[in-house]
């Protein structure tokens, strides 16, 4: 019924103040005013309407795109909207486009990789939208060997200028967004060769198309790489390719925060560290863990809701049927994704602030902490982009058939977001970076240096490979010491383990080879240990609001123990567990779902996305479910009329059996 909120039952059952975790979820009274008025208008515009983008072609996709893209923009400056509210108004319109590219990528690089001048010049223009940017580096042949780029450029002395170059098929640029049809301009990686000499990768501002009629310039091959996975999902984007034929720039062209090239052509290397070049991908990460929470969190809201709605079995007597969330495995699937949206939420702000603080040092020349931020950025994205691809998918299941439907936003869901597993860098190679921080620790340990940060626990080596945890009872499984000690315990001794063998390599790179499995679930167990630890230094920081850090503590030990649950095989076979512990760890998280369970439907209201940025029929927040399905089946063209195209050609044929030009 129109008008009716059929989760009202379960909104009333609330235990907690959901006003007051929204503020929590948001991260601050201003991020939620911000982020709640932003969602609201960008809901009743008709322009930013989404509904009908499966349905569309390629073509129409694409312009649909130009349009919002562009609108958005014109709202941004209208309105005068600040950074923080252009940022919730493309988060809002929720369609992958060149904007994301722009200001996510292009201008970050300008500004984290040009000189003063340099970004007097390019940001002048990109801040205005009158230069249009992407980020070129991946190429046909290499996206995770960045060393291995091909693309070159040469400079010239005669001329002053840089010819950049696309020696082989291979070296073409190939996936960048944006790059495909619209950016006037790249920053584009490539092999910087003087004198002959190669200096490796380097950075350099490309114009690529006319600003006037915007044909690619003499030179320049360019265009959009064709269909990705999904209706509608990520073909929005114009991911493109991109071949140089001698193509020159000035040589003012070459971003020279890092290093410059004379006007003799003499390079001069600056002494920080090299890898700052790839200072762009470090930022991106950080915020991809941040959108990840986002993301799960809406794939965790539609199949909460629809799981309060839904009801199968359990009906006595001709009365109601059991609301499918009540079911233990229902729970044991679904408020573990529950918990990891708080938890990805919360190490997310964590993530932002260790960001700022590097970049702070950066800027002092302090560049002590770079390694530690390259692992956990690495590190992070790789395992919260991972779970949260898993946990879109689980949610699809948890819909059961319902939600194989395009309307319930979930089969469109999980195709935008899983590329998030590849780009910015493979999940895997980003964790052989953590491994390699790792292995780096664990031989400097007992050298003096006390290791710091993310890694303090290591510093308690000896401690952590004797312990045995004193878990007792079940309820010792809400001690967060007991907790923590399980997982850094498990941690470090996975990661002695592959420091162990890998010393019994004579040659280390090999022995890295050998034992890459191994290193990437050393990493994951630290990863998770972070997560962890990040959580329950929330829930025990001040935690304004009735019921709320009560809740969070709820879902604090649930994402522990069902990771504890999950990975029993690494707690078990490290001895950080006994079987008993483990099994007084199961006790406790069914505990812990039937605490959760009548606020569940409170803890995604939370979230507090509209019915816009849901886009589920299943999602909805009336939880009015059966006469929208009907609804949304009735647009579907095939609907247009009872009687299909194609009856008369083919199923009248076949069922009169008389095919006439058929030679059987
Ligand atoms: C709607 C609003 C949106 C808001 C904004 C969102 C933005 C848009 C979001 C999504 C759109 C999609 C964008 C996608 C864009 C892309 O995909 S761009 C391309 C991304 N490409 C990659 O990520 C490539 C991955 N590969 C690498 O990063 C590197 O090749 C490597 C790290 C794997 C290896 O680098 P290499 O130089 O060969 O290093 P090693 O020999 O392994 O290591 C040498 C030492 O350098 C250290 N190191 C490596 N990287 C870094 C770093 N980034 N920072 C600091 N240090 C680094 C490494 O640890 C080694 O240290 P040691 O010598 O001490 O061991
Ligand atoms: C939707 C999307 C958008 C993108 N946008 C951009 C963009 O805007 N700009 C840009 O420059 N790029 C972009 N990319 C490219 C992206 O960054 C790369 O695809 C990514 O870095 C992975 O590199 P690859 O494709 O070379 O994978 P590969 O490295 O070829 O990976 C293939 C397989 O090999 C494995 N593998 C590779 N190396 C190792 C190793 N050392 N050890 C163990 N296993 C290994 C990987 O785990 C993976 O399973 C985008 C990609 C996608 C999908």
């Amino acid at each position: 019924m129109e008008g009716v909120d059929h989760l009202a039952d379960e909104r009333n059952k609330a235990e907690f103040n959901v006003d007051d975790m929204k503020i929590i979820w948001a991260g601050s009274r201003h991020a939620f005013d911000v982020s709640n008025r932003i969602s609201r208008f960008v809901a009743t515009d008709p322009v930013f309407e989404k509904s009908n983008r499966a349905l569309m072609t390629r073509k129409e996709l694409f312009k649909n795109t130009l349009k919002k893209s562009v609108y958005a923009w014109k709202i941004i400056k209208e309105l005068r909207l600040s950074d923080e509210e252009g940022i919730k108004l493309r988060i809002f319109m929720d369609q992958p486009g060149f904007l994301d590219l722009h200001w996510g990528m292009f201008v970050p690089a300008i500004k984290g990789q040009g000189t003063e001048e340099q970004q007097q010049k390019w940001l002048s223009l990109a801040n205005k939208m009158q230069i249009i940017g992407c980020y070129a580096q991946t190429e046909l042949g290499h996206g995770s060997n960045v060393q291995g780029l091909e693309t070159t450029a040469t400079f010239d002395p005669k001329t002053d200028q840089f010819i950049m170059h696309s020696p082989t098929q291979t070296s073409s640029k190939w996936w960048p967004g944006g790059l495909g049809k619209v950016s006037t301009h790249a920053v584009v990686y490539a092999r910087l060769i003087t004198n002959g000499k190669d200096h490796g990768v380097h950075g350099f501002i490309v114009q690529l198309r006319s600003l006037d009629d915007h044909s690619p310039l003499p030179g320049i091959t360019i265009g959009d790489i064709g269909m990705k996975f999904g209706n509608g999902a990520y073909n929005s984007m114009d991911n493109g390719f991109l071949m140089f034929n001698q193509f020159r720039i000035p040589r003012d062209q070459m971003l020279m925060r890092l290093s410059k090239v004379t006007r003799e052509g003499k390079y001069i290397a600056s002494d920080v560290p090299r890898q700052l070049v790839y200072g762009t991908m470090v930022s991106v990460r950080q915020t991809i863990v941040s959108k990840a929470s986002d993301a799960l969190a809406r794939a965790v809201c539609i199949a909460t809701r629809y799981s309060a709605v839904r009801r199968q079995f359990g009906s006595e007597n001709g009365g109601i049927e059991t609301q499918v969330i009540d079911y233990k495995t229902q729970q044991n699937r679904l408020f573990p994704l529950l918990a990891s949206a708080y938890a990805f939420r919360f190490v997310g702000e964590w993530l932002k602030w260790l960001y700022t603080d590097v970049t702070q040092r950066l800027e002092a020349s302090d560049f002590v902490t770079l390694p530690e931020a390259h692992a956990c950025t690495a590190g992070l994205k790789s395992m919260t982009t991972s779970a949260t691809s898993d946990g879109i998918e689980e949610c699809r299941k948890l819909c059961g058939g319902h939600g194989y439907l395009w309307c319930s936003g979930l089969p469109e869901l999980f195709a935008v977001y899983v590329p998030a597993c590849t780009y910015e860098g493979d999940n895997v190679v980003l964790q052989l970076q953590v491994a390699r921080f790792l292995m780096k620790t664990v031989s400097q340990l007992g050298s003096g240096k006390a290791p710091a940060g993310t890694t303090a626990y290591m510093g308690r080596a000896q401690h952590l490979l004797q312990c045995r945890s004193g878990v007792q009872k079940a309820e010792d499984w809400l001690n967060p010491s007991m907790v923590l000690e399980a997982f850094e315990s498990r941690a470090l001794r996975m990661a002695i383990t592959c420091a162990k063998n890998l010393s019994k390599f004579e040659n280390q790179e090999q022995g890295f080879s050998e034992l890459l499995a191994d290193l990437v679930e050393a990493a994951i167990a630290h990863c998770q240990l972070i997560v962890v630890s990040k959580f329950i230094a929330k829930i025990e920081g001040e935690i304004e609001g009735k019921g709320v850090k009560k809740q969070l503590k709820n879902l604090c030990y649930i994402y522990a123990l069902h990771l504890l649950h999950k990975h029993l095989g690494d707690f078990l076979s490290t001895n950080s567990v006994t079987p008993e512990q483990a099994s007084l760890a199961s006790h406790q998280l069914r505990s812990l779902y039937s605490q959760v369970r009548p606020n569940a439907v409170a803890l995604v209201d939370a979230f507090d996305y509209t019915d816009h940025y849901l886009g589920s029929v299943l999602g909805r927040y009336d939880g009015n479910v059966y006469p929208k399905l009907f609804e949304e089946a009735l647009k579907d063209p095939l609907n247009d009329s009872v009687v299909p195209d194609g009856y008369h050609e083919y199923i009248r044929p076949l069922i009169k059996q008389n095919f006439p030009s058929a030679k059987l």
